[in-house]
Order: C-alpha cells, then structure tokens, then sequence
C-alpha cells in the first residue's frame, strides 16, 4: 500500500476532524514504563500552530522520555500523540512505516542535544543540508547547493565552509549545522532535546539568539526539553515542570516562572536564582 492510501484510510478511521483551526499536536495520557520503573505518566496538552512548549525539570524527571514518546521513537504504554494531517487529527502511533518515515521527513524535526546524532559526520557541510532536502523529492543540484548556502549562511557558517566536513567545526558550528540541517525543509514541528546543552555560555547565548530569530521567522512550533530555565525563559509560550514522571506544573512560561505554585518549581526556580 502507497503512503498516500495508507494515510487515507487511516485518517478517515482516526481523525478527530478538528480541521484547521485546532491544535497541531495533541497529547493524550501518555504513560510510559521501563520494566517496573515509571518514565512519565499520564501526560496530557495541546500545542498549537506557532507555539513554542519548553519541558523542564531535574535529570530523571521523564523529559526525555515523553519527548520520545511525542516524536515516535518510543512507545508509549498508554495514551495516544495526535497530530494534525489533511484530514484532521491523526494518531501518530496508527501510521504506516512509509507515512511515519514521511512525516519525519518533512513536517518534523529533531535537533539532538549532541550534534553527531543528526548530522552525518563523513558528509560536507553542504551535503548534510542538501541530503535533507533531496529526501523531500529535490533533485536540481544547482538548487539545492543554493539552499544549502542560503542556510549555511542564516546559521552564521561562512560559505567557504560549504565543503568542509562537521567534523572539522566546533561544537557551537556543529550544533548550527544540524539546524540548519533540520529546518531546511521547512517542517511545522520541531522537537529540540537541550540543543543547547553542553557549550561554553557565550556559544549558547549567540545559539540561543539564532534559534529563537528561526523560530519566530518561521512561525515553527516548537517542544524542547532542557533543564536550564535560562533556556525557556527566552523561547518558550508554555512551560511544563516534570518530576518523578509526572506533570506537577504547566501553564504561559513567565507565569510558571515569576509566580510558581508547585513546592517542586518553586526550588528549581530558587536553585536558579542562587545560582
Ligand atoms: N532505557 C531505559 N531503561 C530503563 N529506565 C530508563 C530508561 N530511560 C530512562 N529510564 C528511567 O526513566 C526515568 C525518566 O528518565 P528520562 O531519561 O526520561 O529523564 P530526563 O528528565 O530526560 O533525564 P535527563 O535530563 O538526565 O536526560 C528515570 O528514572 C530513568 O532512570
């Protein structure tokens, strides 16, 4: 069966029908275990188009896990990740191989905390942001060598780089790189696991900077997770505070943060402040 038909059918039985107009992504309840340990429970919110969900909380609170859970790479035991298709809200979990592998493609993105994960090491610079679009059908080389150093350009790497391997960038060059990589095909959503963990400061302030121009530029909707709440203050409309796998908080970012009602937020506030 073409991706198309296997799409078709499956909207038609899955669909909430919300239509245009709802929300891009919708969460469900989502629970899950590793053996007997909880990873998150019982998670449940709406993003909408444009909207920027910032996941905080202490390691081990389940932030990865839920992330995995939302971009199909982990199973959920419960609950159900909606997202909105040409036919309505479509449970993710229900799509064909093709279909998910399409959507992955082009509507989402992944930007890894440790830029190795998305990018190809042994590819140039180029090749690594044209490989992305040629999976989206592009084919004319001159085209897509112009994308990918109009891109290489918006991430603040020199065109002279064009043909050098990531390998030969720093870590803060590398991260620019697999955005560039990851937003050359214009998806709707993005998932970003602490793309800015691990850098100098100054490299995640310029880092942060960028990101935030893109995502407003693009309108993208956006979940990331991190546990610097430096991080959210800056990109994120909505914020929800994870601990021991659940959700103990969410609601508009400065609200959280200025004016904490949870005990748990309230610390990782103070911690901050201290800091
Ligand atoms: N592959 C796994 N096998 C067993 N337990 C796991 C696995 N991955 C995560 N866990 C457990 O699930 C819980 C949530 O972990 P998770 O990695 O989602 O937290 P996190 O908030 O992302 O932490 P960090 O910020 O350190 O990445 C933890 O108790 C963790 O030990």
């Amino acid at each position: 069966m073409s991706d198309g038909k296997s799409l078709q059918g499956f909207s038609q039985g899955l669909s909430k029908g919300l239509g245009p107009g709802g929300p891009l992504l919708s969460v469900e309840g989502v629970t899950k275990h590793y053996g007997a340990r909880l990873g998150c429970a019982d998670v449940s919110f709406d993003l909408w188009p444009g909207e920027v969900m910032g996941i905080v909380g202490e390691s081990g609170s389940g932030k990865s896990t839920l992330l995995g859970c939302l971009s199909g790479q982990l199973a959920p035991d419960a609950g159900r990740v909606l997202y909105e298709m040409k036919d309505g809200l479509t449970d993710t979990a229900a799509l064909g191989e093709g279909a998910r592998r399409r959507l992955m493609r082009t509507d989402w993105a992944f930007v890894h905390q440790n830029p190795r994960d998305g990018l190809r090491m042994g590819v140039s610079a180029g090749g690594n942001v044209g490989e992305r679009l040629m999976g989206t059908g592009a084919q004319h080389y001159g085209r897509i060598r112009g994308a990918a150093l109009d891109w290489l350009g918006r991430v603040e790497i020199a065109a002279d780089r064009i043909d050098d391997r990531p390998s030969a960038f720093s870590g803060g060059m590398q991260q620019r790189l697999q955005i560039a990589r990851t937003l050359v095909t214009g998806p709707r959503l993005v998932f970003m696991d602490e793309p800015t963990g691990g850098l100098d400061v100054s490299v995640q302030a310029r880092l942060l900077d960028l990101l935030r121009g893109l995502v407003r530029e693009m309108g993208l909707s956006v979940i990331i997770v991190t546990h610097d709440l430096a991080v959210v203050r800056l990109l994120a409309d909505r914020l929800m505070v994870m601990q021991g796998g659940h959700v103990v908080e969410q609601g508009l970012t400065d609200q959280v943060l200025d004016d904490p009602q949870h005990a748990y937020t309230q610390l990782l506030v103070a911690s901050v402040l201290q800091a």
